[in-house]
Order: C-alpha cells, then sequence, then structure tokens
C-alpha cells in the first residue's frame, strides 16, 4: 500500500552498524522516498544543546532593527548569502506565471573554512564557495552556524549512504560526490502577518526543493509545512520532539530516474486567530553534491527497457538551471 502520509523513521539501527539495522533502515527510507518523498527522522545523533542555541541566536538575529539586517543583505543575486527581507522572494514563481512574495525573512550560510585552492576559488568555482556574511553584534553566532553546517554535513553524509543502500549501491557510492559540497543553510523566520496579506500570499509558497537531500529543523508553532501527496490531498508533517524532516529534492529524483519523487510543498499561514507573538522559524539545510559530480541515471533504476529518461547532468549545472528559472518577487534571483 502507497504511504500516503509522511512516515517517522528511527535511525538508530541504522547507527547500531549491524547489517540487519542498516538493511531495516534503508528499506523504510526506500519506501518514503518512493511514495511521498518526505520521512521525519529520529535517533540523529544531533545534539539537540546545538540546534537550541542556533534556533535561540537566529531568534535574536531576526528580532535586531531592519538597519542592522540590511548590513548583511545577501550581495548579489546570484550569491545566496545573508539577509532577505519579508516578500522579497517566491518559491512557487518558478512554478506559476507570477505569484506574490513569500512571507518569510532568512538568513543564508554556504560552506565555511574554504579551501583556497584552484578547485575551491577558480572560474569553475562560480558563486558555489562565496564569502559569508556575519551579523558583528550577535556573540557567538558564527561559531553555531559553521558547527550547525557541519552537523547538518555528517548527517547528510548519512542519510546519502542510507540512500545507497535502499539504492542497491555500495554503501560508499556517494562519498566522493558529496566531499566539496555547495550546500546551503538557511534559517527562515515566518512573522506572524495578522491581517496584512495578499490574495494567494503564504508563508513559502508551493514549491519543489533543488538538491539531493533537505533536512528541516521544524517549529511546533501554528502555520506549518505540509507535503501534497500522490493522491493530490495536503497532509502535515507531522511534529515530532528531538526530530528533523527529511525531503529529497529534484537532482536525487533525476538520479534515481524519478523512482524517487521530489515532492511539492509550502508552509501555510497560521489562523487568523492565533497568537501574535508567536513567530515560526525553522532551519533547513539544503544538501547539494559537488558541483563537478556528474548525475547520471543510477544503475539499479533504469526503465524497464534499460533506459535513462535524463542525460547525465552536473550538479552545479543542475543548480544553475533551476537558478535561471526561479525569479523572486521584484526581478532578482533565487535558489530554493
Ligand atoms: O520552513 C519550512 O518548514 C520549510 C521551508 C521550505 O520548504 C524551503 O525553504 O524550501
Ligand atoms: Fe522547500
Amino acid at each position: 500500500m502507497q504511504l500516503q502520509h509522511v512516515p517517522t523513521i528511527d535511525l538508530g539501527p541504522y547507527f547500531e552498524g549491524t547489517p540487519e539495522g542498516k538493511a531495516l533502515v534503508a528499506k523504510e527510507v526506500d519506501r518514503a522516498c518512493k511514495d511521498i518523498g518526505f520521512l521525519v527522522i529520529t535517533n540523529h545523533g544531533i545534539p539537540k544543546e546545538l540546534v537550541d542555541r542556533v534556533y535561540s541566536l537566529s531568534r535574536k538575529f531576526f528580532n535586531l532593527p531592519m538597519a542592522e539586517k540590511r548590513k548583511v543583505d545577501r550581495p548579489s543575486p546570484d550569491q545566496v548569502r545573508g539577509y532577505s527581507a519579508v516578500a522579497e522572494e517566491s518559491l512557487s514563481y518558478s512554478l506559476e506565471e507570477a505569484a506574490p512574495g513569500d512571507l518569510k525573512e532568512s538568513f543564508s550560510i554556504g560552506p565555511t573554512d574554504v579551501p583556497e585552492d584552484d578547485y575551491h576559488r577558480g572560474p569553475a568555482a562560480g558563486p558555489h564557495f562565496a564569502p559569508n556574511v556575519w551579523p558583528e553584534s550577535i556573540e557567538g553566532f558564527k561559531e553555531a552556524y559553521a558547527e550547525y553546517f557541519d552537523a547538518m554535513s555528517d548527517l547528510a553524509r548519512s542519510l546519502m549512504r542510507i540512500f545507497a543502500l535502499s539504492l542497491k549501491l555500495d554503501e560508499h557510492f556517494f562519498d566522493d560526490k558529496i566531499d566539496k559540497e555547495i550546500s546551503m543553510l538557511r534559517t527562515l523566520s515566518y512573522p506572524n502577518m495578522g491581517t496584512n496579506i495578499e490574495e494567494g500570499q503564504m508563508r513559502a509558497g508551493a514549491h519543489t526543493d533543488y538538491g539531493s537531500l533537505t533536512i528541516v529543523k521544524p517549529d511546533n508553532s501554528p502555520g506549518g509545512l505540509q507535503v501534497c501527496n500522490q493522491n493530490g490531498d495536503w497532509v502535515s508533517v507531522p511534529y515530532v520532539e528531538d526530530s528533523f524532516a527529511v525531503n529529497i529534492g529534484d537532482l536525487m529524483m533525476r538520479w534515481t530516474n524519478d523512482q524517487w519523487i521530489s515532492t511539492l510543498h509550502r508552509v501555510v499561514n497560521p489562523p487568523m486567530d492565533s497568537d501574535a507573538s508567536a513567530p515560526r522559524q525553522s532551519i533547513v539545510f539544503f544538501h547539494q553534491p559537488n558541483y563537478d559530480a556528474m548525475i547520471e541515471c543510477l544503475p539499479s533504476c533504469l526503465d524497464e527497457d534499460g533506459k535513462a529518461k535524463y542525460p547525465a547532468v552536473s550538479s552545479g549545472d543542475h543548480l544553475k538551471s533551476k537558478f535561471v528559472k526561479q525569479t523572486t518577487f521584484g526581478g532578482t534571483q533565487e535558489v530554493a
């Protein structure tokens, strides 16, 4: 039977390391990725203290006066770094002719401690390793974000190893394709807008993510993440204490020849009567392989006639193609 809701999967047996435990988790993950493209993970090994620290430092940042936040404004349209204000972006723009701006503000970083070599700094690297910008006035902010990025990167590597087992590949198949990743970490703050909303305006309009996988630290405040299941119904991602929501993106769907699905999702507004002092804040890690990793249909995912639906493409070119498609409200470009 096809899953129509988002399952919760305990990663404990994978990390215990027995072949049975690994096989069990790989099977559950395979089903989730095929049926609904989303899963909630528990026993992921990320310290709660780190998550809580990044959460509260981010809250401090979003509470700064606008002039302070503007000091770390996004440096240029092609660099997903720094601050973007409410309604400056629209995630569903790539799916609709015109969409109103999303009711969120965000702060983004890319890889930290980038080596000064040709791979990372030469022309082929484009804006993938652009420098980060940091708010100077919040103590411990930079360190916490860098630590969280690394923790997410480790968790994503474990998830990719589970994916490899699910896809009948060697467990380490993806390792050398994600060791110079071009991932992004982004905190999203969704203020409670009351009635100050345009027709059709949402916290985040319906969209799919671009990369290999996304790891979301959700928030339990009203107005949350919803997923469109294969029946076409919007279902909420369950909130589980100390969990992360994980979803696969367009790149993974392409890598699996559409056997796994990159699912449409959105963040809905809270009910009008909900507490205006409870804005939602989520922390989102968009995992993206090395820019030169070739995304070529995996052998276990070919069609029955042995064919692939898509030609090979590099991770960097794939991301660029999404980038060009998506224009933000107000005319600049944005990557989800
Ligand atoms: O805030 C969330 O829960 C998810 C946001 C999202 O889907 C995105 O930014 O791509
Ligand atoms: Fe998303």
